[in-house]
């Protein structure tokens, strides 16, 4: 069994979802439509700012109108959504909404799949035909012992005569052994490595879990209880490792893609590098002047390249210092001062 992780991220393409494919590129925008959700895992991650609020955000934006659904969508030219929450189907109408204008604008190609922690019936999949291409049900833990005969079973056999790519998604929990049972019914089973968060933390001690190393999210022990299921095709384990560098350093990477300056470098990780100079007067430095279609002012700040400030340093009066952040922005992660 190869289950190096590293590896397993590389060679993804024999039993992957499309959802999963897209994710992998970092072509997948995450709608998370509703923090409500009528279950109460012990293992939710979703952090309170989220928890139980009725709030709709595209990856990181607040979304106050559909229009930045769509405006986040093309800012990291995604080719499909993850639609989650909370529970989706609370939200049935906005969900059929988004996912509408999610069609509409970029084609039917743009693929959707969605979250749910609920055993959907036919009249609650029905509006979504069409508009959602995957969904993914996540059956409670205590009925991973006799899935077949309970609620998700059903869900599952009527999402497949709907037309839908049907499968399960779940945390690595003991016990998890037990979901092999309805592997033949599935398109695909996804593993979540299970992860800490600060929400679950408290939950997390009590049940005698940790983290696995002081690196990552991941609870000590998550691959060992889905180790007896990994060697099917269908399965898939996403590991927490996973999460962190390759979807997210893809995802940058598109969004830097569109949003760079031409003086923005866009280094391998999808940050970008630039260069700024803290004006001591309001006068511009000549030099700097003759570079005007080089640089970028707001406020006291001169905006450049990294490697032209570099040059220039000599030359400028002022605080200088090379910045690499998220792009469109995003989370400054160093300040080099020059
Ligand atoms: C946070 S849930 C939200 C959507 C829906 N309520 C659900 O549970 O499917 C999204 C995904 O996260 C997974 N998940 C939940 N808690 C997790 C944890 N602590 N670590 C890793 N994955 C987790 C769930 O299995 C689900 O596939
Ligand atoms: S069903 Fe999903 S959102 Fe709801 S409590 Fe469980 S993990 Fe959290």
């Amino acid at each position: 069994m190869n289950r190096d992780k590293t590896a397993h991220a590389g060679d993804c393409s024999t039993h992957l979802s499309e959802g999963c494919v897209l994710c992998y590129q970092g072509a997948k925008m995450v709608l998370f439509v509703t923090g409500v959700c009528g279950r109460d895992c012990w293992y939710c991650p979703l952090s309170e700012t989220r928890r139980n609020k009725r709030v709709v955000y595209a990856n990181d934006r607040l979304v106050k109108s559909p229009d930045d659904i769509i405006e986040e969508a093309e800012m990291m030219s995604a080719l499909g959504t993850g639609v989650t929450g909370g529970e989706p189907f609370l939200v049935l109408d906005d969900v059929v909404r988004y996912c509408r204008l999610l069609k509409e604008h970029f084609g039917p190609d743009h693929h959707i799949h969605l979250y749910t922690g609920i055993a959907p019936t036919k009249a609650q999949l029905e509006p979504l035909r069409g508009l959602v291409d995957e969904i993914r049900l996540h059956p409670p833990q205590e009925l991973w012992d006799g899935i077949l005969t309970g609620p998700y079973a059903a869900s599952v056999r009527t999402a497949r005569d709907l037309g839908f790519s049907i499968g399960i998604e779940v945390p690595s929990l003991p016990g998890i052994e037990a979901l092999a049972a309805i592997l033949p019914e599935l398109d695909f089973l996804n593993i979540n490595e299970l992860e800490w968060s600060e929400t679950n933390a408290q939950a997390m001690r009590e049940r005698n879990l940790d983290l696995e190393d002081g690196l990552h999210n991941a609870v000590g022990g998550a691959e060992a209880w889905a180790a007896p299921l990994l060697d099917d095709p269908k399965v898939h384990f996403c590991s927490s490792d996973f999460k962190d560098s390759v979807q997210l350093r893809e995802r940058l990477k598109r969004i830097a893609a569109n949003t760079a300056r031409a003086f923005d470098e866009i280094t391998g990780d999808g940050t970008i590098i630039y260069g700024i100079l803290e004006l001591e007067g309001d006068d511009l430095p000549l030099a700097l002047s003759e570079n005007i279609n080089d640089i970028e002012i707001s406020g006291n700040q001169v905006e450049m390249a990294w490697w032209m400030l570099a040059e220039m340093r000599d030359r400028l009066p002022g605080r200088k210092y090379v910045i690499e952040r998220y792009p469109n922005e995003g989370i400054v992660l160093e300040v080099t001062p020059l």
